[in-house]
């Protein structure tokens, strides 16, 4: 894992979104996968800011979206769904059908979820995955305890992830307790990982990756068996990292 330091949220969203435009201006066709949260959404205002001034198109990239809550239906406010349409898709000249999002309203979620995972393997594979952090070491909404060889699968979210993404909701009780999400060999399948890192409120899950052991009860630990990881980290997210 590579760590990259930037000053404080605004020079993460700018250094990623770098990152990412160089990226599709190098790729022809790039399959690249996104998270949701607070984290990216800076992030995806530079994208758009780029786009706008003509630095960059959006017409030969996929998305592959890492989750989205079981129950909340697209044109939900709190989907994910709606967060990518008003975040950045409905602002760059990206095609529709070439945004993928698991569809946390299907009939069939198990079938959801393999075809999924399907999809993704049928397009080549994610070329470049963007991932947040939640304060218990989640990636995408793998909780503590998920397995490494996991797929696209549900999961009941923990109390602490309900807790920490209230803020997005109006009310607690308004939280789904269920998300369907990537796997962790999802992510891992992925052939580079950006984890964007940034507040205080994160640095002890960041200080636990940095120097922590490779665990499942740490999901985030799996990036270690990735040999193409960058994390680009804040002052305040590194503010509790012991430097040896
Ligand atoms: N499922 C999402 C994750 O993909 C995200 O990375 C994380 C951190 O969210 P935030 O960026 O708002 O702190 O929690 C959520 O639960």
């Amino acid at each position: 894992m590579k760590l990259i330091k930037v000053k404080n949220y605004e020079d993460m969203s700018e250094k990623v979104a770098e990152m990412i435009i160089e990226k599709i201006r190098k790729t022809s066709k790039l399959n690249l996968g996104l998270a949701t949260g607070g984290t990216p959404k800076g992030t995806y205002k530079k994208l758009v800011e780029a786009y706008e001034k003509k630095m960059i198109s959006f017409q030969q990239v996929t998305t592959f979206n890492l989750d989205e809550y079981v129950g909340l239906a697209p044109n939900d406010p709190n989907s994910y769904h709606y967060y990518m349409n008003k975040s950045l898709f409905d602002h760059v000249d990206i095609q529709p059908s070439n945004t993928n999002i698991p569809n946390g309203v299907a009939r069939d979620l198990m079938e959801e979820c393999v075809q999924y995972d399907y999809l993704i393997k049928k397009s080549g594979g994610i070329d470049l995955q963007i991932l947040g952090i939640g304060q218990n070491g989640h990636i995408g909404f793998n909780e503590p305890g998920t397995s490494f060889d996991s797929g696209t699968h549900i999961v009941k979210l923990d109390d602490s992830t309900i807790n920490a993404n209230a803020r997005y909701f109006n009310r607690l009780q308004d939280v789904p307790t269920h998300a369907i999400t990537m796997g962790i060999q999802s992510i891992l399948q992925s052939k580079e990982i950006i984890l964007m890192v940034s507040g205080e409120e994160k640095s002890n899950a960041l200080q636990r990756l940095l120097n922590g052991e490779v665990t499942e009860e740490f999901p985030a630990s799996a990036l270690k068996n990735h040999p193409n990881v960058y994390i680009i980290a804040d002052e305040k997210a590194l503010s509790s990292v012991f430097v040896s």
